[in-house]
């Protein structure tokens, strides 16, 4: 990829700018541009293409993460886990966003996790922006999309990996019931494929499925390896923003500005803009335009243990995870290859089966470390705080090791013990960062149209506008998310 890629003209004002080319800006831009007298801008601080075919290889195979060390695709953080477990922690930095890097499992929340949201985001209601992002080429039906952007595929029991296989031989033989519908709404659990934005092994990010194919629109633009620095304001209202593009910095107006920069960099750009909790914003020599308590605080995220094993079986090129077992609020993940197969760059690993909390008590923060916006924010997620997850997360590894002890899994696996503590030795996160500006609640950062409150003209659709991450991987939901927000922006502009 070469760039600054995607535009046609130089920087240009707009009705609308969106911040971040991801998962949810592709499409915010791309359902807004649907009205040709709506202009809008998209300000990607990563590289991007201008047409599908020719995304790099790495980020086109499903087969792989491209999120090791150096990867171009993507920026990391610095961040603890828990007290002693600091990592750091990537997200996609490439048109397409998070999107375009990761796993490309894509199931919807469930409906009880719309018990946590606004009332208007009820299951019922949100039903039809599913439905509207995808293509469900293994079930038709009124509660499976038809004809939407994103391809949803199941992979084929005669095509699972090795230790997919044994997998499911050995949940079936433990008594997990079978889930061969991961997307429908009753409230069934145990094992079954994964729905998957995949088509034909290429990951279909959302601009590659909403934002690239539409580029041709004369009232949309893309400007890519521009970062936006901050949000300006007119008194009360935001009336563009600031970016840095080729080195130089240049102001952008709008009367609507839209941030979709992810659940790590939107929270930091709203409080580099004076909009976040007071007396940390000063601590940062910010001066404070609106105090808003909530930003950056209380996101939610899944923990996930990995349980390592030795294998003699072959690993070949397959989707990172082909079935899932759901049991109550676990989700135990059989890897089909080990990370150091799928990600350049970090060398050899054992495989691993994920257990992944799902609903987990552990509350985190974004803080910022400096008023430098390329400086990177600080990332605090408690894990393993709470005794409840702490329990629930034993339970995990107690599934597990009864799994590792069938017949079909010890024909294919060893499993190999982890010194120390059993949960600190094995803690990761499924990066599944979400709520870092949540809507919901009285003190919330968002209404429950996704505004910022306190302000007029600003947006956040993303990840962080959750209430709390759902409990299933956060993709589909914030495509649906982004949807359904676009079309609530474009009824506000009118
Ligand atoms: C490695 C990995 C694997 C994952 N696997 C899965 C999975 O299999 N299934 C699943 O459901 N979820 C998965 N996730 C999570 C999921 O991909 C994300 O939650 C989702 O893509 C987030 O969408 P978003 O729109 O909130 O943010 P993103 O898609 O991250 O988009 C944010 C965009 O904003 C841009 N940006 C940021 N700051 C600026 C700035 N200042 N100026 C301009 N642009 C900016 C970024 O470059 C990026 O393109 C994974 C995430 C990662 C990182």
């Amino acid at each position: 990829m070469s760039g600054p890629a995607v535009g046609r003209s130089d920087v240009v004002d707009a009705d609308v700018i969106v911040v971040g080319g991801g998962s949810s800006g592709s499409v915010v831009a791309s359902r807004l541009s649907e009205n040709p007298d709506c202009r809008v801008v998209v300000v990607e601080a990563g590289q991007g293409v201008s047409r599908v075919q020719d995304y790099p290889p790495d980020i086109a195979d499903a087969h792989v993460l491209p999120v090791g060390p150096g990867s171009p695709w993507t920026s990391s953080y610095p961040a603890e886990l828990a007290p002693g477990v600091e990592r750091e922690i990537s997200r996609g930095r490439v048109l397409g966003g998070s999107g375009a890097v990761n796993g490309a499992y894509f199931i919807r929340a469930r409906p009880d996790d719309f018990l946590h949201w606004p009332s208007r985001w009820s299951y019922e209601n949100v039903l039809p922006y599913f439905t509207a992002s995808e293509t469900d080429h293994d079930y038709a039906s009124d509660r499976h999309g038809s004809s939407g952007p994103i391809p949803v595929w199941r992979t084929a029991p005669k095509e699972w990996s090795g230790v997919t296989a044994a997998f499911v031989d050995a949940s079936e033989s433990l008594g997990f019931p079978a889930d061969p519908d991961k997307n429908d709404p009753s409230p069934v659990g145990g094992t079954g494929p994964v729905p998957l934005n995949v088509f034909r092994g290429m990951r279909m990010n959302a601009a590659a499925t909403y934002l690239i194919p539409r580029l041709s629109r004369p009232n949309l633009e893309v400007l890519t390896e521009s970062t936006v620095l901050k949000i300006l304001f007119d008194g009360d209202a935001a009336c563009g923003v600031r970016i840095l593009r080729r080195g130089v910095t240049t102001d952008m107006r709008a009367s609507r500005v839209v941030l979709c920069a992810g659940a790590v960099r939107t929270p930091q750009l709203l409080m580099l803009s004076g909009v976040g909790p007071a007396e940390s914003l000063r601590h940062c020599g910010i001066d404070v335009r609106l105090d808003h308590p909530r930003v950056g605080r209380g996101f939610s995220d899944h923990p996930e243990i990995g349980v390592y094993y030795r294998s003699s079986v072959p690993f070949r090129p397959s989707s990172p995870i082909e079935v899932v077992l759901h049991v109550g609020d676990l989700e135990i993940r059989p890897y089909t290859a080990s990370f150091g197969y799928m990600i350049a760059g970090i060398g050899p690993v054992d495989p691993m089966i994920g257990i992944g909390l799902m609903r987990a008590d552990s509350r985190g923060d974004i803080t910022l470390r400096s008023a430098d916006p390329l400086d990177s924010p600080f990332v605090r997620y408690r894990y393993l705080d709470s005794a409840a997850d702490r329990a629930a997360l034993h339970a995990g590894l107690d599934v597990v090791d009864a799994l590792l002890s069938t017949a079909p899994m010890t024909a294919v696996a060893t499993k190999l013990e982890v010194a120390g503590d059993r949960l600190l030795g094995r803690l990761g996160t499924a990066l599944h960062l979400s709520g870092s500006c949540a809507m919901g609640g009285p003190d919330a950062v968002l209404d429950d149209r996704c505004r910022v409150r306190g302000v007029y003209g600003l947006d956040v659709v993303d990840t962080s506008s959750f209430p709390v991450v759902p409990t299933r991987g956060p993709h589909a939901t914030v495509i649906m998310l982004a949807e359904r927000a676009a079309r609530d922006i474009a009824d506000d502009l009118g």
